[in-house]
């Protein structure tokens, strides 16, 4: 077995292990069912740690299809609300739906994941020592399909996804390439396109252009707003300059609950978004767009 062929087999190994949840591995066809309304809901949705209320009376609808963006300052719940969103934090009291028929308050993690609740946390991690097709591969198997599909040829139907999925993340120059070796914004796409290879209804994503540069900023944008429309995205960022280009709709949460709704142009020029969001310079970031 060569040394490309070890590592391989031991990431596989690794990612088989059924203790670990990976956060990509959400489903081919999720049942959720969007027909009498939005895709995401949240009703009065509260939490605590230790007496701190870090979610309180939080209500929020994203409809299918549409890309949200969620900024708040530090300690606004942000977090905590993906974390409800994706069963990692049960809240206190309130509703949690995913389309009509799905109360991810009675559903653990991997139950939400299989459903079509993607979620890319802000640092990326992909197999840096498989390339990028294989990380594309390796995010199409199911949990327990994983030693069949990566061992088996992979089908027409799967190989068709992933020159898809590289096509939309902009990777397809990149595809024998090891994923260790692109850039962070790359590695980034890449982890986005890992969690499209399931067709998640719902992508959550937190806080994408950390660290990027300006050219990659733009082109997450571009990522970002192509995305929406084929999945639901809810965005959050505290990049304002990056939040202007790609929102309809943003919400400004505070204090755990929302304390406006619009479009950029109205909450940032909110004085109770003024008050509280950001003092200083980063206020006028929020109103010019800086
Ligand atoms: N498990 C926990 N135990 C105790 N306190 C917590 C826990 N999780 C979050 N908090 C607190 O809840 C508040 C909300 O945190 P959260 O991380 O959701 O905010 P955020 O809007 O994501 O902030 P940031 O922009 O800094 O990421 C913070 O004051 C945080 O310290």
């Amino acid at each position: 077995m060569s040394m490309m062929d070890s590592q391989r087999m031991q990431r596989l190994r690794e990612f088989a292990r059924p203790d670990r949840v990976f956060d990509f591995m959400a489903p081919a066809d999720s049942p959720v069912d969007v027909r009498h309304g939005p895709i995401l809901y949240l009703e009065d949705v509260s939490v605590s740690f230790d007496g701190f209320q870090a979610i309180d009376d939080l209500n929020l609808t994203i409809d299918d299809g549409e890309l949200r963006c969620i900024i708040g300052p530090n300690g606004a719940g942000k977090t905590t609300m993906m974390d409800i969103i994706t069963g990692k934090t049960r809240p206190d009291r309130g509703q949690a739906w995913f389309g009509s028929r799905h109360n991810l308050l009675q559903m653990d993690e991997p139950q939400i994941a299989n459903l079509g609740i993607g979620r890319k946390f802000q640092k990326p991690t992909v197999f840096e020592a498989l390339s990028v097709s294989a990380n594309l591969e390796l995010a199409m198997a199911g949990d327990r399909r994983v030693w069949k599909t990566l061992l088996a040829r992979l089908d027409h139907e799967g190989r068709e996804r992933i020159d898809e999925v590289m096509e939309i993340i902009g990777l397809s120059g990149e595809r024998d390439r090891l994923a260790g070796v692109l850039s962070h914004g790359q590695k980034q796409w890449l982890e986005i396109g890992m969690l499209l290879m399931q067709r998640p209804r719902l992508l959550l994503v937190d806080e994408p252009v950390a660290g990027m540069t300006e050219p990659e900023m733009h082109r997450t944008a571009d990522l970002m707003t192509r995305l929406a429309g084929q999945q639901s995205v809810v965005v959050v960022e505290h990049d304002m300059g990056f939040v202007r280009s790609i929102a309809r709709t943003v919400t400004v949460l505070h204090q755990g609950s929302v304390l406006a709704e619009g479009s950029m142009d109205e909450v940032a020029n909110d004085p109770r978004v003024i008050d509280v969001y950001l003092g200083g310079d980063e206020s006028s970031d929020v109103r010019e767009g800086t």
